[in-house]
């Protein structure tokens, strides 16, 4: 099962590290394991007696069948799979929306041009209830490269563990079949080679997406293993970005702008105290 190997990757990292987040999360994993249980049981009771059962995740995860007309997964699989979409699909998104929300606070020229796109299309609506469409969302064309520019810089996920099928020569070195290897985006995102003058904060790299070369710029991974969620995330992150420009403003509490990683995903090392205010509608 792929959970395993992720959590097989997981538990490789040293865990005598100071892991805050992780030991909560995994005081916590206990009871959310009976929670699912609970709930993947109640479905398969309903499954029983209705025609059509809600395809949801844990509906679709109990539907799935092997040749001999069984349930593929066991309960224990389908808690794995649906804690690790728990785990991958909520503390990510909410670090790129943390670290954007920091930058715009920040850099007026950038905030100002988010502003102009949002502002734009929230100028199409007939009234405040009027809900974003997909050709809304395809419209947000530069609030994207921004979210693309954070994620190059501070990966939420900063890189992740393969397994070598056969000897592979990579920089002059051999390395050895089945050995564990780790990729680590931070690296790849900070070659001059491939993103010249790597620290500058420049949106205008994801202009034509088309000619970064394949594997360099990997904040979602890649390959057979790459995060499903990426579309998600830009559906997410821009919809979330639409509302706070366009009826917020806000200014940082702090001039904090470091970050560490608690225990993989980089938290601003003062938290993201803000002022938020609303802004008067007309
Ligand atoms: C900013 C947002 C996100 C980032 C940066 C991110 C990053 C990643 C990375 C780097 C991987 C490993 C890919 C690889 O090994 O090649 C991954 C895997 C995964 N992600 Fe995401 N992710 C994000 C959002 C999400 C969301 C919203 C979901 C689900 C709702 C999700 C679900 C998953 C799952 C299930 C995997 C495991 C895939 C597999 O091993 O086959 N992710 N993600």
């Amino acid at each position: 099962m792929w959970f395993e190997q992720l959590v097989d990757g997981f538990w490789s990292i040293p865990v005598n590290l100071p892991f805050t987040r992780f030991n909560r999360a995994i005081r916590a994993t206990s009871k959310i394991q009976n929670m699912i249980m609970d709930i993947i049981h109640e479905k398969r009771s309903r499954n029983n007696e209705e025609a059509s059962p809600p395809k949801d995740l844990i509906g679709s995860l109990l539907s799935m069948l092997g040749d001999d007309n069984a349930t593929l997964l066991s309960d224990q699989e389908i808690v794995d799979n649906v804690r690790s979409v728990m785990f991958a699909g909520y503390d990510t998104i909410a670090t790129l929306t943390t670290f954007m929300i920091r930058h715009l606070a920040s850099d007026p020229v950038v905030y100002a041009e988010i502003l102009k796109e949002q502002e734009e299309i929230d100028k199409q609506k007939s009234s405040s209830e009027e809900l974003l469409t997909w050709d809304d969302l395809a419209k947000m064309k530069y609030t994207w490269r921004v979210a693309l520019e954070i994620l190059r810089i501070i990966p939420p996920a900063f890189g992740g563990f393969r397994r070598t099928q056969k000897d592979t020569e990579f920089g002059g070195y051999v390395i050895p079949e089945g050995w564990q290897v780790f990729w680590v985006a931070n690296m790849t995102h900070m070659n001059d080679s491939m993103f010249p003058e790597p620290s500058k904060f420049d949106p205008s790299r994801f202009e034509n997406q088309a000619s970064i070369p394949p594997y360099c710029y990997i904040p979602f991974g890649g390959g057979q293993r790459i995060c499903p969620g990426s579309e998600f995330t830009r559906i997410q992150t821009l919809i979330t970005m639409h509302y706070l420009v366009t009826q917020y403003t806000w200014k940082l509490c702090g001039k904090d702008n470091k970050f560490s990683r608690d225990p993989l995903l980089p938290v601003p090392t003062q938290g993201l105290p803000i002022q938020i205010e609303q802004k008067n509608r007309l």
